[in-house]
């Protein structure tokens, strides 16, 4: 989304199953091997012009090194940098998320 910072992931391909789409996406986005672990949240949300369901995994690194392919740059950071960063309007309950299921710092 223009502008915007996102998690890498992408739309789901007829007869994949979710974990398959993020597996796929995260090497697609980024040339990286990972384990897509359990389901963090599901999240429908409206945006002005469409609506979408994001579908939330924890996922585990396997190997490569992390390359911007589909976008213009990719940053690893932690729960306390995500707070620089702007995210589409329903990225902020995934981050809010993360922040209280982690001991607080
Ligand atoms: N990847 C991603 N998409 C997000 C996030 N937050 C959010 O609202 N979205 C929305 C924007 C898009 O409508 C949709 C995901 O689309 P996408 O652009 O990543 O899809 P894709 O990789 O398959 O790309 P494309 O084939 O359409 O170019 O989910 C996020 O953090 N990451
Ligand atoms: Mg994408």
């Amino acid at each position: 989304m223009g502008g915007l910072w996102e998690f890498p992931g992408g739309k789901i391909e007829p007869n994949e199953t979710i974990k398959e789409c993020i597996k796929r996406e995260i090497k697609e986005e980024l040339g990286i091997e990972i384990l897509v672990r359990e389901s963090l949240i599901t999240i429908e949300h409206q945006y002005p012009k469409f609506k979408v369901t994001l579908f939330v995994h924890h996922c585990q690194y396997l190997q490569g090194t992390p390359q911007a392919i589909e976008c213009e740059e990719v940053r690893w950071v932690n729960l306390l940098e995500l707070d620089k960063y702007t995210f589409p309007e329903a990225n902020y309950e995934i981050i809010n998320l993360l922040k209280s299921s982690v001991q607080k710092y």
